[in-house]
C-alpha cells in the first residue's frame, strides 16, 4: 500500500523550507504528531456522577505510545512525538503524565467536556455502552497550530470535530503516513450537544482517504464510514468491543483475536487501540500482526477508569515478546515505502504470548484491591 506523505520540496506553504529539510535530517528519525485536544470527562450512571477524569484521545494514544513505541535504551523517558492539543484555562488536569510531558495549547475557550451517560444495564458487545454529550467546546486545531516539519507518521485523533478537514490535509503534507481515528470526521453535535454521526462520504474529509494509511472506525460508526467504499481507499480498522477487530483492505480482510479483560470503564479503548495499532507499525509488524498489539492496549484500556496506568512488568514483559518476535526494528514499515498488511507467520505466537502477559495483568488487577479502579462504571 503506497503510504500518504507528499515529497519534502511540497512543502513549502507556512514554513522555511530550508528549515524543515534540516529539521527532518536532524529530528529523531521516527517522530510522530498526534492531533486531537485533551478533555474532561465526567462519567454519569443513574443520574450521578461516578467519576471525573482526563480524557480526549490524545491523552489515551500519548499513554499507550509513551509505553509501547520501540526506543533505545536512552530514551526512558518518552516516546519522540508531539501533541497538538487545546485547552481552556479551566482545564484540570495540566499534571497528570500526558499533559505534563506535552502541554496543550492554551486558548480563551473552555476546554472540551464530554459527559457520558452509562446505561444501567450491562452493555453487549457492539451496542452503544454510553451516550455522550459534549457540554463544552474548545477552539479548533488549525493547520497553522502544526509545527512546520516532517513526521514519520501523524494520528488524528480529534474528539469533538477539532480536527478541521484542512489541519487533516496539513498532516498529510507533514506525515509519511497518517492513522485517522473515524471520530474524528463523522461525529456531530446536536443542540443539547448529543454526540450523533454523519455520513463520512458526505464530509470534506472524504476526498481524503486515498492520501491517509489507515482508518479506524468502532462496529458503532463503521456503517457511517461505509467500509466497502473507504476500503478501495485506504486500509479500515474496525473495532469490536470484546470480540477484538476486523481489517478491510482493497482485495482482503482480517479477522484479529481480542485479549481478556475485566471492563470497569470502556472510555479510551478505541484510542488505545490506535495506539497500539502505531505502536506495533513502529515495531515493524504487519498491519493484521499490529492490531494484535492494538488488541492488547484496548483490553488494558477497558480495565482501569480513565487513562490507564500500566504495571512496569507488564510492560517489560511486552517489549520482551516484541524484540523476540521482531526482526526489522531496524526498518519499520511505518518508515518505509509500502505497508504489509497480512498476517506473518508468527501472527498466533504472538498473540499467545501476549494473551498469558494479559491473563498475568487481569488476574494481578482483579486480585489487588488497591489498584484505584471503584468498581465497574459501565454496568450495574
Ligand atoms: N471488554 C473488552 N475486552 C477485551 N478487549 C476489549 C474490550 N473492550 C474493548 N476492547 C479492545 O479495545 C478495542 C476498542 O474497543 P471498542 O471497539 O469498544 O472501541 P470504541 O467503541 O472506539 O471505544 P471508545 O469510544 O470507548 O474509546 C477493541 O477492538 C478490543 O481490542
Ligand atoms: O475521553 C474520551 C475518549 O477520548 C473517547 O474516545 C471519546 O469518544 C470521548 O469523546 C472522550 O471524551
Amino acid at each position: 500500500m503506497p503510504l500518504a506523505a507528499e515529497p519534502v520540496e511540497a512543502l513549502e506553504e507556512g514554513g522555511n523550507q530550508q528549515q524543515l529539510l534540516l529539521a527532518t535530517k536532524g529530528g529523531p528519525a521516527l517522530e510522530g504528531l498526534v492531533v486531537g485536544s485533551y478533555c474532561h470527562d465526567v462519567l454519569i450512571r443513574g443520574g450521578r456522577v461516578v467519576g471525573e477524569t482526563l480524557g480526549g484521545a490524545a491523552a489515551f494514544v500519548s499513554n499507550v505510545l509513551d509505553a509501547a513505541s520501540p526506543r533505545e535504551e536512552e530514551e526512558q523517558e518518552a516516546a519522540p512525538f508531539v501533541v497538538v492539543s487545546k485547552v481552556g484555562r479551566d482545564f484540570a488536569y495540566a499534571s497528570a503524565p500526558a499533559p505534563a510531558r506535552r502541554p496543550p495549547l492554551l486558548c480563551a475557550s473552555p476546554t472540551t467536556s464530554f459527559h457520558a451517560q452509562f446505561s444501567e444495564a450491562a452493555a453487549s458487545a457492539h451496542a452503544p455502552d454510553r451516550e455522550l454529550r459534549r457540554v463544552r467546546a474548545c477552539d479548533p486545531i488549525y493547520p497553522a497550530d502544526l509545527p512546520d516539519r516532517r513526521f514519520a507518521y501523524g494520528l488524528a485523533v480529534g474528539v469533538a470535530g477539532e480536527v478541521l478537514p484542512e489541519t487533516l490535509e496539513r498532516m498529510i503534507r507533514l506525515c509519511r503516513a497518517v492513522l485517522v481515528d473515524a471520530q474524528a470526521l463523522i461525529r456531530a453535535f446536536d443542540a443539547d450537544g448529543a454526540v450523533c454521526h454523519v455520513s463520512l462520504e458526505d464530509t470534506p474529509y472524504a476526498r481524503l482517504l486515498p492520501r491517509v494509511a489507515f482508518l479506524k472506525a468502532s462496529s458503532e460508526e463503521a456503517p457511517y464510514v461505509g467500509v466497502e467504499t473507504a476500503r478501495r481507499r485506504c486500509c479500515v480498522i474496525v473495532t469490536e468491543g470484546r470480540d477484538g477487530c476486523r481489517l478491510f483492505w482493497d482485495g482482503g480482510e482480517a479477522r484479529v483475536a481480542p485479549f481478556p479483560a475485566v471492563q470497569v470503564d470502556p472510555t479510551g479503548a478505541g484510542d488505545s487501540f490506535l495506539a497500539g495499532f502505531a505502536a506495533g507499525l513502529l515495531w515493524g509488524l504487519p498491519a493484521t500482526d499490529a492490531a494484535l498489539l492494538g488488541n492488547f492496549f484496548g483490553a488494558a484500556a477497558v480495565s482501569q477508569v480513565g487513562v490507564p496506568t500500566f504495571h512496569p512488568k507488564m510492560l517489560q514483559a511486552v517489549k520482551e515478546i516484541l524484540e523476540d518476535k521482531t526482526t526489522k526494528r531496524s526498518s519499520p514499515c511505518i518508515n518505509g515505502t509500502t505497508f504489509t498488511l497480512e498476517r506473518s507467520n508468527m501472527h498466533d505466537e504472538l498473540h499467545t504470548a501476549l494473551q498469558e502477559t494479559a491473563r498475568l495483568m487481569s488476574e494481578q488487577q482483579q486480585a489487588d484491591p488497591a489498584n484505584g479502579n471503584g468498581g465497574d462504571i459501565c454496568s450495574t
